[in-house]
Parts: C-alpha cells; sequence; structure tokens
C-alpha cells in the first residue's frame, strides 16, 4: 500500500474559495491545503477556523501561505477575482479579472507548480483560456469549471419537474458560463431513455423546456440580487472535480475544456463534458447535437472568442 500525501493550494479565499476550503474539509482528500489571498489575515483567520473541522472530519494540514508553497501541489484552484455586482454580467468582469489572473501566474509558474490548474474566476472560461497562454502549461492540464455549476442547475430543475432525484438526470448546459450557454436537450438521457421523450410523457411541452433553459441561464442572478453572491453551489462543483483529479478517477464531468476540432471549434475553451484525472482532462466528449444546438454552440464560441480578443488586446 502507498500512503500519498495530496496538496491543493487555493487562490482567492473569497466568499467562493472558502466554502470551497470547507467542502474540501468534508472530504478524505487533501491531506495538506495553503490558501493564499492577497487578504493574509482573511486566510490566517480561515486557516484557524477550518482546521478545527479536523476534529470531526480528517486530519488536515491546512494554512495560509504563499505562491511558493504552490511548487509541490498536485492542484491549484484559482477563485481569485471580483465577483459580479447585481446587474453585471460575468463577460462585464473581464478586464479587471484579466490582471488578476496575469498577476496570480506569474508567481504560481515561478513557483515551479507542475500539478492541474482548475480555473473559477469569472468569467471563467476567458480566464482559463488566459491562464493557460500566460502559464504555459500543456492544455490538458488546465482547465475551468466551465458549465459545471450550470449543468448541476438544470438537473435540478428538471429533478424538480420529474419528481427525480437530479443525480438520475443525465443533461449538459452547454457552451459559455454566461449568457450564451445552451441546453443541450437533445442528448440528454433519464434512466437510458431520450430526455425528450420521457419530457412529452410528462407533459412538458417545448415553451416549458425553453423556460427551464432559460431559468437555469438566469438562476445565478437570481441568486446574486438575493444574497449577493453565489458559492456554495460552485464550491460543491470544485470539490467534485478535485476529487477526479486527486483520485485519478476518468470520471466524466462537464467543465471548461479545450476544444481541438470538436463542435467544429478550436483555440478555446468552452463547457463541454471531459473526462478528469489525475492529468486533468483526458479527453473531450463531444456531445452530439442536433442543428439548432450546433449554431447555440458557434455563436456562444463566437461571443467567447470575440471578448477573449477585446480583453488580451487591453491588458
Ligand atoms: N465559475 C463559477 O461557476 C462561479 C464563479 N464565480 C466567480 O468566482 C470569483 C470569486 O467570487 P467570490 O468568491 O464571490 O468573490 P470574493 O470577492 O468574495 O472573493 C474574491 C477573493 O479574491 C481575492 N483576490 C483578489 N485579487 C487577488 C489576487 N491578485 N491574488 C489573490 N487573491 C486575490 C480577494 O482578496 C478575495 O478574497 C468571481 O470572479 C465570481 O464571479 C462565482 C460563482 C460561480
Ligand atoms: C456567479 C456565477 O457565475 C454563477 O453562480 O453561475
Amino acid at each position: 500500500m502507498t500512503l500519498e500525501r495530496q496538496k491543493v493550494a487555493l487562490i482567492g479565499d473569497g466568499a467562493v474559495g472558502s466554502s470551497y476550503a470547507y467542502a474540501m474539509m468534508h472530504q478524505g482528500l487533501a491531506e495538506e491545503f495553503v490558501i493564499v489571498d492577497v487578504i493574509k489575515k482573511r486566510t490566517e483567520g480561515d486557516a484557524l477556523d477550518l482546521e478545527d473541522a479536523q476534529v470531526f472530519t480528517s486530519p488536515k494540514h491546512i494554512y495560509s501561505g504563499d505562491y511558493s508553497d504552490c511548487a509541490d501541489a498536485d492542484l491549484a484552484i484559482i477563485t481569485a477575482g471580483a465577483p459580479q455586482k447585481p446587474g453585471e454580467t460575468r463577460l462585464d468582469l473581464v478586464n479587471k479579472n484579466l490582471k488578476i489572473m496575469q498577476s496570480i501566474i506569474k508567481p504560481l509558474v515561478g513557483s515551479g507548480f507542475k500539478g492541474v490548474l482548475v480555473v473559477a474566476a469569472n468569467p471563467v472560461d476567458i480566464l482559463t483560456y488566459a491562464a493557460q497562454k500566460f502559464s504555459g502549461f500543456p492544455k490538458n492540464r488546465v482547465f475551468g469549471s466551465g458549465t459545471s455549476l450550470d449543468s448541476a442547475r438544470l438537473r435540478v430543475a428538471l429533478g424538480k419537474k420529474l419528481d427525480l432525484n437530479p443525480q438520475s438526470v443525465d443533461a449538459y448546459i452547454l457552451g459559455e458560463h454566461g449568457d450564451s450557454e445552451f441546453a443541450a436537450y437533445s442528448a440528454a438521457r433519464i434512466g437510458g431513455q431520450p430526455f425528450l421523450d420521457v419530457a412529452k410523457k410528462a407533459g412538458l411541452s417545448s415553451d416549458d423546456l425553453a423556460t427551464i433553459e432559460d431559468q437555469t441561464r438566469h438562476k445565478a442572478y437570481e441568486i446574486i440580487n438575493r444574497k449577493g453572491a453565489t458559492f456554495y453551489g460552485v464550491a460543491t462543483c470544485l470539490m467534485r472535480i478535485s476529487r477526479a483529479v486527486l483520485r485519478d478517477e476518468n470520471t466524466i464531468l462537464p467543465v471548461g475544456a479545450p476544444l481541438d476540432g470538436e463542435y467544429g471549434l478550436t483555440d478555446i475553451y468552452i463547457g463541454t463534458p471531459a473526462v478528469i484525472n489525475a492529468n486533468g482532462i483526458a479527453k473531450v466528449i463531444e456531445v452530439p447535437l442536433n442543428d439548432d444546438e450546433k449554431a447555440k454552440m458557434t455563436a456562444s464560441a463566437e461571443t467567447l472568442q470575440k471578448t477573449t480578443a477585446n480583453g488580451m488586446a487591453q491588458l
């Protein structure tokens, strides 16, 4: 038996980052966990607070650190960046968060970090693309949370409609993690049956499905309007992604993956399922789409590529 000691570095200890750290405390994963943020008092306070949980969870060396502590991390998660204010879109954050990403990647690379890098800060697809470019890391070692949260939201909404555990709903939101995302209903499955057949039998019309898709797309705004930010949902997605990496699971999860011809697209990170293991992205899965969905994927990619080009040009 080999006794492994795995290490995770969290960069960005705000609402999302600290919720992720809390979620990770409840997993028997990452024996070492370092938290980095520009606000040192926050990381020190969080490390002291979170270490108390190990009495009831599992032993973990959790501490406030610096980029030099990231050198031997197996996984780094970036949640540092400005969040949306009510009324702001994720794309509105591009200029300020690209600058923050640039300021993070330099010392992270300088530390000698050789692990898998996962980005969650928004606009996540663009920041993931930038993180890979700034770092020069192989594309498979850098990916984003992509449409992980959006797909979870869709499964929750469909589960409610069909009176099913959302874990029994096999459905994806694809495209940008943002306003141009869409539901790939034609490929969704429930218990091995095409979702569209199940939905028809359950009396759901195409208008009902469009409403569910729209509500999923706008759920972040609903949450931000009520409590100022969203964090538990994405933190749990990040925990699930972390488990797939640290346990070398080869699990298919919706993430923000680098495309190399899938959906007719290249030079982009965008929401799609992919096989996740200790090397990061082991394989991108191209979901078979109908013509309408293909057009939505193309349009979503165009939005991302245009905003990426503008944002990168302004750095
Ligand atoms: N991908 C997804 O599904 C989701 C992404 N997000 C995004 O996650 C990001 C973080 O959101 P919150 O945690 O709510 O924000 P927050 O404002 O609570 O926390 C941001 C943290 O980043 C830190 N930070 C800022 N600049 C930094 C730098 N240069 N180096 C290190 N740390 C730095 C801040 O000090 C702060 O602790 C936002 O961009 C938000 O839009 C939020 C929810 C879901
Ligand atoms: C804020 C954000 O990106 C979300 O909750 O989807």
